[in-house]
């Protein structure tokens, strides 16, 4: 008999979920997408071409889009939430009563929620009570994904089935699944890793060199573990694709959505300036702000993210913020090697020291 086809179901008609959209229908799955435009669902049906979003890549013409979530959930088994995190919560809700709890719920958003500090899947889960959730995260330019530029992702759940069923449905010749059981790592990698990428952009538009960049890139990862560890995340998990992989493609390329608004910061325009050329969501700049109070709350010590939020919400122009970065405490290098607070005293220590020899010479 032959093996019934998998179904679906995609909330979001942005890049990213059009690209998923499209990788589950090279697989031979049966996929819906929900989108809530009009003219572009009509577009990707008739068309096969999300327009606005991907205007350069054909879309598998299985993919059929509808504004109508009940045309679009009932008997998915897989269903993949690409929604921006200012929005995700309430498309969630819009969705809940047509969900059942067989299905596997997935986030692919790189977001907070700023009302409790709240990842996307701690949102599926509160909002559906249901067991199978996950979130895919991993250096996932959604453009490069289209062009079928060979490329690797992480699914994390600790949800075996999720795992699994999440690698069957999107894995083939031009794009790997890997699995986790780090979700909060995971999500949390993704997330963070926008912070810095703005940071990156602003530094290239200010000329900075490579040196800087890979200054930046690494003490970021040092930041972002340290703040991940602090909420119970694994710092492994940072070695991973959703870690370090998402951060070195995202403080690089101009297709990062992140770095073009910090570009376009370190160009001088007004952040409200930058987020309207872009047209798109750049989930760091709330990220940061979000993630700047947190870490001030909890004594987290994020220098980085602290100076960014500066230059983004306080007007403090990026290069004098550089100089002042540099001015900065000199730490450990990876602090699961040596702990920070050992520096600390050994530089302490030796203060102590030279006071006490000049203290000596004076008596
Ligand atoms: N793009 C990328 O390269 C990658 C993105 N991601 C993550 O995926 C998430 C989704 O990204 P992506 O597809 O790129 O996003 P886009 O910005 O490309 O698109 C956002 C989509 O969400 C829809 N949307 C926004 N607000 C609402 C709402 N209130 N109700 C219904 N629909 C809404 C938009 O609809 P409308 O057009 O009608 O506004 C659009 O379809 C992002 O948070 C990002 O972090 C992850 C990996 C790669
Ligand atoms: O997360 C991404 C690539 O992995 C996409 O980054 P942007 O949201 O900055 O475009």
């Amino acid at each position: 008999m032959a093996e019934e086809r998998m179904r679906v179901a995609v909330l979001g008609g942005g890049s990213f979920g059009t690209a998923l959209a499209s990788i589950a229908a090279d697989n031979g799955a049966e996929v819906r997408q929900w989108l809530r435009d009009p003219a572009l669902t009509e577009q990707i049906n008739r068309e096969h071409i999300n327009g606005r979003y991907l205007p350069d890549y054909a879309i598998n013409p299985a993919v059929v889009a509808s504004t109508e979530m009940a045309e679009v959930l009932p008997g998915a088994g897989l269903v993949l939430v690409a929604i921006p995190s200012k929005a995700f919560g309430d498309v969630v809700r819009q969705a809940r009563p047509h969900l059942t709890p067989d299905q596997i719920l997935v986030s692919t958003t790189k977001g907070i929620q700023e009302e409790g500090f709240k990842l996307m899947s701690q949102i599926l889960e509160e909002e559906t009570g249901f067991p199978h959730i996950g979130v895919i995260s991993g250096p996932n330019l959604a453009s490069e994904v289209a062009d079928k530029q060979l490329t690797a992702t992480v699914i994390a759940s600790d949800d075996p089935e999720t795992r699994t069923r999440v690698q069957t449905a999107l894995g083939c010749d031009y794009f790997r699944v890997y699995a986790s059981n780090d979700r909060f790592g995971v999500e949390l990698g993704g997330a963070l890793k926008n912070i810095y990428a703005i940071a990156a952009g602003m530094a290239a538009a200010l000329g900075m060199g490579e040196n800087t960049r890979s200054m930046l890139m690494t003490r970021a990862l040092a930041e972002m573990s340290r703040f991940a560890v602090s909420q119970g995340a694994n710092p492994m998990t940072f070695l991973g694709l959703a870690g370090v992989g998402d951060l070195i493609v995202t403080c690089s390329s101009r297709l990062s959505r992140n770095y073009r608004v910090g570009y376009a910061l370190g160009e001088g325009k007004s952040l409200d300036e930058a987020v309207d050329a872009l047209g798109q969501v750049a989930e760091g700049v709330n990220t940061v702000r979000l993630v700047r109070d947190k870490a001030r709350a909890e004594g987290i010590y994020m220098p980085l993210a602290e100076g960014l939020y500066q230059v983004l919400f306080r007007g403090v122009p990026a290069k004098e913020m550089a100089r002042l970065l540099m001015l900065g405490e000199q730490s450990s290098d990876v602090e699961f090697v040596l702990a920070r607070e050992d520096v600390q005293r050994a530089h302490r220590e030796q203060e102590g020291a030279t006071q006490g020899a000049k203290g000596g010479g004076h008596g």
